[in-house]
């Protein structure tokens, strides 16, 4: 009898939380973990490194804050950024930039959009198809692909409703209503602090953001497409979306919304890649079928390890091949 190994349909790669600066290593706001900022950009070469080599991948979710938002302290947002793009240059791969809260302690919105962050409006080429990207909002990040038939690729943009940074505008309809939700829930003077909130109400921090109804409405609308077509989704976002899989201070404000639509379209998703949680985390939304992955950020990991991994597509599961921190996981 012959034995033939069975070859994924397609593979990508994913990598969270590279937070590069060009700054000494520091511990985080608890003091709990030490960030090797410089030591981020060996990490992301390596993974880089080891995606061009490996089976061919088509594409990367690189799942948000790229450069560290330290960068702004030193003037040096534009050169960290420029270093971390500098290390997919010439890939022979697609990379999907998912945009973070530390992108906008680095950069507006609407410099985001004219930077090679914005890959909201590439076209992905595939063997069999060529099928463009198209991007829904004018000052919005979310977008869809089919990198192969059958398959559809969400990317969600969680800060659309946010306070961090310089994203937004103080006077945009998206900071005030973000202003509005946190003023609500966060008594506390500094509007990152928890102090005072109680289990999941420890989200309303300004480090998380939130999803617009009119991205919502959209990702109704993509999924409901897809679902006649008859495809198979996997979901994105830089924010954990499932209270298990992560730590309740780095969820989704309005995660729950986002929830009730992918468990609505249970049928189709398969799972949610995202960062924003260093410790990283999963679950199995077994009721749903439906796989939480949350990435162990780069930035935490100590010289000589490493946080990233390729997930092989097959028709029945997603075999995840974690390097260093993040854990290899067959998901039926
Ligand atoms: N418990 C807290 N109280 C007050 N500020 C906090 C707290 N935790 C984090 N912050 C602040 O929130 C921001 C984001 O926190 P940080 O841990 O750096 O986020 P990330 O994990 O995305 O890098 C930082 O400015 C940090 O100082």
């Amino acid at each position: 009898m012959e034995i033939r190994e069975e070859r994924p349909l397609f593979s990508f790669g994913i990598i969270a939380d590279v937070q590069y600066g060009d700054l000494d290593d520091a511990k985080n706001f608890t003091q709990t973990k030490v960030r090797y900022y410089r030591n981020a950009l060996y990490l992301l070469r390596e993974a880089v490194q080891h995606w061009k080599e490996g089976n061919k991948i088509q594409f990367v979710l690189q799942l948000g804050d790229v450069i560290d938002g330290f960068n702004t302290r030193h003037k040096n947002s534009e050169n960290a950024l420029r270093d971390v793009l500098r290390e997919f240059e010439g890939v022979p791969f697609t990379v999907h930039h998912i945009w973070g809260n530390h992108e906008f302690y680095n950069f507006s919105r609407s410099y985001l959009m004219k930077s090679s962050l914005f890959t909201a409006q590439e076209t992905q080429e595939t063997a069999n198809n060529v099928q463009k990207v198209v991007k829904k909002e004018a000052d919005a990040a979310y977008y869809d692909f089919s990198p192969y038939e059958g398959y559809r690729f969400i990317i969600l943009d969680n800060y659309d409703i946010s306070m961090c940074g310089i994203g937004r505008d103080k006077d945009s309809p998206q900071y005030k209503e973000a202003e509005k939700i946190l003023r609500e829930r966060n008594r506390n003077e500094e509007l990152n602090s928890p102090e005072g909130l109680v289990g999941l109400d420890r989200r309303f921090v300004m480090f998380n953001g939130g999803m617009g109804e009119e991205q919502l409405q959209w990702l109704r609308e993509t999924l409901e497409v897809a679902r006649q077509r008859g495809e198979k989704v996997v979901v994105s976002g830089h924010v954990p979306v499932h209270p298990d899989s992560c730590y309740v201070m780095c969820l989704l404000w309005n995660y729950q919304d986002v929830l009730n639509i992918l468990q609505d379209f249970s049928d189709i998703v398969l799972a949610y890649f995202c960062g924003h949680d260093h410790e990283g985390g999963y679950h199995y939304d077994s009721g749903n079928e439906i796989h939480h992955v949350t990435l162990p950020g780069v930035v935490e990991v100590p010289p000589g390890s490493n946080a990233f991994g390729t997930v092989d597509v097959f028709t029945d599961r997603l075999v995840m091949h974690g390097v260093g921190q993040l854990d290899s996981r067959v998901m039926k």
